[in-house]
């Protein structure tokens, strides 16, 4: 069987990483939250894992380039995301579902989703088409001219998820996109995932360990600011086997790592 290429494929990169920092400093309020972050993130389904307060949150404010960095490389698709200059292309190929997305609660599904890709500067021609794709991949088609007061925490997710997709973005980042959303979309959801990771960089940013090992090609560990652990789901899981708190090898393996960080520092 011919394996279609998609345009993405097609698309000559200049750089080896989709997402590189060096010595990375993000601070939240006066709080150093991340804190010489050193990173590489290649295409592929990243899990980014760690504590409350770990840092998460705000480094992936700092890789939609909503929030500017202290210190440190942030360099996106190629460019430095330092660079006020480079933002307005960069964003265009960036998608972003934030922790907490605000809305107006009288417009439909379709229409928010219109809005957000209008935001993002795509060919006007393209939109119609482009929301309608984002919204049949969330599993909303019956729902697309609901408002979005009329729908669910799960199905506004869902919207958000939907925003952060219609304009096929290189570098996707989703901040807790599994919240409130039942088993049966969850399983739906890591599908999309791994198709979506298949030409672009995702970041997904959980507390659900399984999730990150049904749905990950990649494991990126952080706690206070710091990398603790980059690598394989599998890997997780192995090191799950030989001790660790936790009901799965993969919730072992995540402890593990998090004790023997603590006590080297
Ligand atoms: N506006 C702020 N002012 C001061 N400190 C802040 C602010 N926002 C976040 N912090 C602190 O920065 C650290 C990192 O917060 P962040 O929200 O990035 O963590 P997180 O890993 O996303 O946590 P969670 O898993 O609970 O969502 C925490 O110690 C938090 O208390």
């Amino acid at each position: 069987m011919v394996r279609m290429v998609s345009a993405t494929e097609l698309k000559p990169t200049t750089y080896a990483w989709p997402v590189e920092t060096a010595g990375l400093r993000v601070k939240a309020g006066r709080h150093l939250a991340v804190n010489d972050l050193d990173l590489r993130l290649g295409n592929g389904v990243h899990g980014l894992l760690g504590p409350n307060g770990a840092g998460k949150t705000t480094l992936m404010r700092a890789l939609s380039t909503v929030h500017r960095p202290s210190g440190g490389q942030l360099r996106l698709l190629g460019e430095e995301a330092t660079n006020g200059r480079v933002l307005r292309p960069l964003r265009r190929r960036l998608g972003y579902l934030p922790q907490h997305f605000g809305f107006y609660p009288r417009f439909t599904v379709r229409e928010y989703v219109e809005y957000m890709a209008w935001l993002r500067e795509m060919p006007k021609t393209a939109i119609p088409g482009a929301v309608q794709r984002a919204v049949e991949r969330v599993g909303l088609t019956s729902r697309a001219d609901s408002r979005l007061k009329t729908l669910s925490g799960g199905m506004l997710r869902r919207v958000g998820i939907a925003q952060a997709i219609v304009n096929d973005p290189d570098l996707l980042l989703l901040d807790e996109p599994t919240v409130g959303l039942d088993p049966e979309q969850r399983v739906e959801f890591r599908t999309l995932l791994r198709e979506l990771g298949a030409d672009s960089c995702v970041v997904v940013s959980t507390h659900l360990v399984e999730d990150v090992v049904a749905a990950c090609s990649n494991v990126v560990l952080v706690n206070e600011g710091r990398l603790v652990w980059q690598g394989l789901p599998a890997e997780l899981i192995e090191r799950g086997e030989h001790g660790g708190a936790g009901d799965s090898p993969a919730e072992r393996g995540y402890t593990s790592f998090l004790t023997s960080h603590r006590s080297a520092s």
